[in-house]
């Protein structure tokens, strides 16, 4: 019902601020990321990563990116440590990807973009009963930001391209089982962190992000699979490729970034 955001000229991200003022915040995402900028800080310990118990279930397509969902009804999958006062707990990770041989992620790092950006996504079930609750606090969300950069394929990427075919179309799902998003982490967890919003509306400014120095590298085959996914639904007589499903970094205002020893 009626008109929805989206990433084109007229619904695209600097439109999103008629419906969703908080567009204009004070601690909106992404940003682009002055690693020289960035206070190390020696209180900053290490992020700890706990999926060997996570239970993926589907992968869907939103119609705005492709989401792989995990049961998050207990806490057999955190993210703990680092920034974070308590376990937040794994709740899904999807990615933001360009067009050919354009960038596509949303963080950038000293103004430079990586080709794509996967998101893994948790929230603070110690302090809020649901992730709807947990997504409009200040504390509710934990999302960590992982850079993807062109080489050679990804050795367990392909658990993710050879099911993109039965996610084509916006609003399609299948069922996802056994995978477990430790295989597409890079070997340094290194990271720079600070406090933003969620980069697609509601805009929610409820993330401390986490984003990782070391990018992993997917070959320009493999990222080429995400863009035979539609924003569209299969009904819809317009047929629209989804790329460049990013937005754009925003005013960093008063926050400073931190990074990792
Ligand atoms: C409902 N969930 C989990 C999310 N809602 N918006 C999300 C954004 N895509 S992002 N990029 O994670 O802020 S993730
Ligand atoms: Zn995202």
């Amino acid at each position: 019902t009626g008109h929805h955001w989206g990433y084109g000229k007229e619904d695209g991200p600097s439109a999103w601020h008629r419906q969703y003022p908080v567009a204009k915040g004070n601690r909106q995402s992404p940003i682009d990321i002055i690693p020289n900028e960035a206070r190390r800080d020696s209180t900053l310990g290490p992020i700890f990563l706990k999926y060997d118990q996570c239970r993926s279930l589907n992968i869907a397509n939103n119609g705005h990116s492709v989401v792989v969902e995990f049961d998050d009804s207990d806490d057999r999958s955190v993210v703990l440590g680092g920034p974070l006062d308590n376990p937040y707990r794994l709740k899904q990770f999807h990615f933001h990807w360009g067009g050919k041989g354009c960038e596509g992620s949303e963080h950038t790092v000293a103004g430079v973009g990586y080709a794509s950006e996967l998101h893994v996504v948790h929230w603070n079930a110690v302090k809020y009963k649901t992730y709807n609750d947990a997504a409009a606090a200040p504390d509710g969300l934990a999302v960590l930001g992982i850079f993807l950069e062109l080489g050679d394929d990804h050795r367990w990427l392909h658990m993710i391209t050879d099911a993109l075919y039965m996610v084509k179309f916006k609003g399609s799902a299948t069922d996802f089982k056994g995978f477990n998003p430790k295989c597409l982490l890079p070997s340094s967890l290194h990271y720079w962190t600070y406090l933003g919003s969620l980069t697609t509306p509601p805009l929610h400014e409820s993330v401390t992000w986490i984003v990782l120095k070391e990018p992993i590298v997917v070959s320009e085959k493999q990222l080429g699979m995400f863009r035979m996914l539609q924003f569209n639904g299969e009904e819809e007589d317009q047929r629209m490729r989804m790329e460049n499903n990013f937005r754009p970094p925003q005013n960093l205002k008063e926050r400073i970034v931190r990074s990792s020893n």
